[in-house]
């Protein structure tokens, strides 16, 4: 095994040594929300202290690491390639630390599979806002809720424009990482500009990946649907309230709009995380949480950070054609909050017509207490106890025969997965298609996130959960082993880290949803979020 590289050793707050306190980190107010509606930074005797953190909302300990990992069980042979996994790994610059999962710094780990072999390892991705925080020992970006401190009113007058023109939106790559057709690996978050290309093997940050075409706009769907043909994403139009849905081709950085949708309620368009394809159609979901201008412009988070909550604004989602970017459905549906759609399909009759779309998503309740939950001090202080929010598989089904109303029910019944529910997967070659497996994260309870590994029989409507005490695992990624004909033959790769402050590779039994094999980390591992597979030619 090699030797870790550069690894400092953490103080009692999981923080690099000599690093400055930036605690009196705070910036005025745009507006003045009452104080009971913002969220103020961490007081010192709120601040973490690493002995009751869990490892998996604790700074990686390091830059980046590479070694050969001791694996126990048996790695199938026909397992070749690389699981890239991102995430906001870094939660603190110097003694300031952040306040929310999704503020961290991107780590990519990376789980190199070969000949029954593993590597493993993982590194910082060198982003301007990363950059620039160590530089200046300070937040310098807007971050999902960390704003910079302005240095003086002028400073803050500046940063206001700053925010219209986007430069000083964060490039922090921290939510996802897909392998495009071409064979580019682009780390994603929700700003267009926070597009990062990196090298599969070393995980070296190459640089920025410019969309060469003028469609402006300055924030896109952090989970663009990508496949071997096409890259399809949604860009948010907050000035006209509406979506553009948009297509790059493989070896192309210009993206072609297939067609707009118009917003049909509220006065900006709802958050769109993700979204679901079918064969032939894009269906563009409309949240009741949607961006919010004023909470763009707030320097102290609201319980909602960048977005709001209208009720009154109803829920929609839009089906549009992929060819011809006509929209053929829109209807109105039950009030939902989701991050995550899992996959969608069409639904015909004999005569092969198309009577309705299906589409799947990790839904919570319709309560967006969701986002505030995943604030790092919640994570932290609440380390089992029973305190995550209830979520279940929500199913629409949206009529294609002009009916104005779809529906919103579970899939299966969410005690089948303790009412948890989020970080799914499925098995690619099923994209948009029928399907009968998904992979996600469920709750075995009490717990305060989701702590099991869930197979989801949507079939049946049974699951089959993993779960190890006081365990996180991330996202259960899935991996068709060649050849298959089955949609569940194949692996299911999760990186796990542990109560005791260590962290490990796991592989399960896509079929069967046994482990398979497990391989130790030389060091805890910070929680992710999203991964892919780049095989190996
Ligand atoms: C990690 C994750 O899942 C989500 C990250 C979201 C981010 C970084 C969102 C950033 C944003 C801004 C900095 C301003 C504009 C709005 C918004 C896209 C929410
Ligand atoms: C980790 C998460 C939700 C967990 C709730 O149960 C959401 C992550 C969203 C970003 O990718
Ligand atoms: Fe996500």
């Amino acid at each position: 095994m090699l030797v870790p590289d550069n690894i400092s050793p953490r103080n009692n707050k999981g923080l690099y040594k000599g690093q400055r306190n930036l605690r009196d980190l705070t910036v005025p107010n745009v507006a003045t929300p009452s104080p009971e509606t913002l969220i103020a930074p961490p007081t010192p005797q709120e601040r973490p202290r690493t002995t009751t953190h869990h490892v998996a909302w604790t700074s990686v300990p390091q830059e980046r690491w590479e070694g050969e990992l001791h694996v126990q069980g048996q790695i199938p042979l026909w397992l070749k390639g690389t699981y890239l996994r991102n995430g906001p790994g870094m939660w603190h610059i110097g003694d300031y630390n952040f306040r929310h999962l999704f503020d961290g710094y991107a780590t990519v780990v990376k789980l190199h599979f070969e000949n029954g072999g593993l590597v493993g390892g993982h590194r910082q991705i060198e982003s301007e806002a990363y950059r620039a925080a160590k530089k200046n020992q300070k937040i310098c970006y807007r971050e999902f809720s960390e704003v910079p401190k302005a240095a003086n009113f002028l400073a803050y007058v500046g940063e206001l424009a700053s925010l219209f023109s986007g430069t000083s939106l964060t490039d922090n790559a921290n939510t996802g990482v897909v392998r495009l057709g071409d064979g580019r690996v682009v780390c994603l978050t929700e700003t267009q500009k926070g597009s990062i290309v990196i090298e599969p093997e070393t995980l070296e940050t190459v640089g920025k990946f410019e969309y060469s075409d003028s469609l402006g706009g300055l924030i896109h769907s952090a989970h663009p649907i990508v496949t071997d043909q096409e890259f399809l994403t949604l860009l948010p139009d907050l000035v006209r309230p509406g979506y553009l849905v948009v297509r790059m081709e493989p070896g192309s950085n210009q993206r072609r709009v297939i067609g707009r949708v118009d917003c049909r309620g509220g006065p900006s368009p709802g958050w769109v995380h993700s979204f679901p394809v079918t064969q032939h159609y894009v269906v563009v979901p409309e949240m009741p949480l949607r961006y919010c201008a004023q909470n763009l412009l707030r320097a102290q988070p609201t319980p909602l950070y960048k977005f709001q909550w209208h009720p009154h604004s109803k829920a929609f989602m839009h089906v549009m054609c992929k060819t011809s970017g006509n929209v053929v459905a829109s209807v109105q549906v039950p009030l939902f909050v989701t991050f995550h759609f899992i996959n969608a399909y069409e639904e015909r009759d004999v005569d092969g017509r198309v009577t309705a779309i299906i589409a799947d998503c990790c839904e919570h309740n319709s309560d967006a207490s969701i986002l505030d939950s995943l604030r790092l001090q919640n994570l932290r202080s609440f380390n089992g106890q029973d305190v995550l929010p209830d979520a279940r598989v929500g199913r629409f089904r949206i009529p294609m025969d002009g009916s104005p109303y779809g529906t919103l029910e579970a899939a299966l019944d969410p005690n089948e997965h303790g009412r948890g529910m989020d970080m799914c997967s499925i098995n690619p070659n099923y994209l948009g298609k029928k399907y009968r497996y998904a992979y996600a994260c469920g709750a075995h309870r009490p717990c305060n996130f989701p702590n099991t590994l869930t197979k989801l029989d949507l079939e049946l409507k049974k699951a089959k959960n993993w779960h190890e005490e006081g365990a996180v695992p991330s996202e259960p990624f899935f991996v068709a082993r060649p050849g298959a004909t089955e949609e569940d033959d194949g692996v299911v790769i999760s990186i796990i880290s542990e109560k005791n402050g260590d962290g490990y590779a796991l592989l399960l039994d896509g079929s069967t949803f046994e482990e398979i094999a497990r391989a130790k980390f030389p060091y805890g591992l910070p929680y992710g979020l999203h991964g892919c597979w780049v095989p190996k030619e």
